[in-house]
């Protein structure tokens, strides 16, 4: 990797230059040992990682951010990029390699690397192309942090993350897919959109798969703390159905519509990420639709497949499932949702 000048080759004794400008205080408490040093590791440094990885460094959401990518030219220029805004921004440690030594002692790795879709390609056709790099990346990351939580991005997110948890031997709980998390996203502001209120008032959640077979969740759908369907139906309110119908299928548009506009998606990824570090590594326990092994819940018992369904995230974690009714057609397409994702995976034997 081409070098410049780092804060330690600019001159001598960068520490003496330091006690010549801090006369140290004589008698002061020695570090608190209660405050955690927090470690986040970025793999991928393209649009989607550093939308995060600007979105973790602006929200203070980390003492060491670690960069990997297997672009060496790359993956400097955007370490040094991010450290020339050092006066910007809270402080964080940033460091950089094509070594994954320099992910040691992550509390959180998140993984973005590998190939995105073309327009108008689905995500299940990456799945060839991504696995095969993802055997090179979670085996090392497992062997320098085995005590982190893995956050998976990379498409298909779904299968990944099984694929994920299979080769880093990880407890299910410290595997997580961001799933549906930004599909809710969309949800919500597509509902907001429509009723002009704000996306953060819309409580709303789609299931399944982070791709074509999601499942919006319209009975369980609450504004303000009303809850819409049963509200519009005990004042009488007809709406069409059809109308539901296209903000699902818009939902499901969306990152078809943005690579096709713009190449790929990256803020609302970043921002989604960065909620989702945010309630893990500061034990919010706050309820995320997130790519989970769902295996046994809201019946789901075809195999072990991740598939999004609301959880609830922690330092430790995925820490339980929610347990929203679901209504008979809301389960039958959650189940069928399983089985394509279940379908793909089949073609891996893993
Ligand atoms: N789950 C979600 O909601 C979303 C997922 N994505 C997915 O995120 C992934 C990344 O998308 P972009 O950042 O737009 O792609 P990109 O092409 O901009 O970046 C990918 C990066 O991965 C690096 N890379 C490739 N092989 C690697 C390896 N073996 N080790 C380390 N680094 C490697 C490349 O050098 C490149 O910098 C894609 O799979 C995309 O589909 C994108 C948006 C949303
Ligand atoms: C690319 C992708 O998965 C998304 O933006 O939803």
């Amino acid at each position: 990797m081409q070098k410049s000048p780092s804060a330690s080759s600019l001159g001598p004794g960068g520490l003496d230059l330091a006690q010549a400008f801090f006369k140290p205080i004589q008698n002061c408490d020695p570090p608190s040992s209660t405050k955690r040093h927090t470690k986040i590791s970025v793999i991928g440094v393209g649009n989607v990682g550093m939308a995060i990885a600007q979105t973790i460094l602006t929200q203070d959401l980390a003492d060491e951010l670690a960069l990997v990518d297997a672009k060496s030219d790359k993956l400097r220029g955007e370490m040094l990029d991010l450290q020339h805004a050092a006066a910007f921004l809270p402080r964080t440690k940033i460091n950089a390699s094509v070594d994954y030594s320099v992910t040691a002692g992550s509390d959180l790795c998140i993984v973005t690397a590998g190939a995105r879709q073309n327009p108008g390609e689905s995500r299940l056709n990456l799945l060839q192309r991504n696995v095969a790099l993802f055997s090179n990346i979670i085996p090392p990351l497992a062997k320098y942090s085995p005590d982190s939580i893995l956050l998976i991005v990379s498409n298909p997110v779904d299968v990944l993350t099984y694929v994920s948890w299979k080769l880093s031997g990880f407890p299910s709980n410290r595997v997580i897919g961001s799933g549906t998390n930004l599909d809710s996203s969309r949800f919500r502001f597509l509902i907001a959109d429509h009723l002009d209120v704000n996306a953060q008032d819309v409580q709303a959640f789609i299931v399944g798969e982070h791709g074509d077979s999601s499942v919006a969740l319209w009975s369980s759908i609450s504004i303000g703390g009303v809850p819409v369907l049963s509200f519009l139906k005990n004042q009488q309110i007809a709406y069409e159905k059809q109308t539901l119908e296209n903000i699902h299928k818009a939902v499901v548009e969306s990152a078809y519509e943005v690579i096709s506009l713009k190449g790929y998606t990256s803020w609302a990824i970043g921002y989604s990420v960065a909620n989702l570090a945010r309630s893990l590594l500061r034990d919010q326990r706050k309820i995320h639709p997130v790519s989970v092994l769902a295996k046994g819940f809201y019946g789901i018992d075809g195999g072990e497949v991740f598939l999004s369904l609301p959880a609830q995230l922690g330092r430790g974690g995925v820490l339980g499932v929610t347990n929203i009714h679901l209504t008979d057609e809301e389960v039958q397409r959650l189940r069928k949702s399983a089985e394509t994702i279940l379908e793909v995976q089949s073609q891996l034997g893993l």
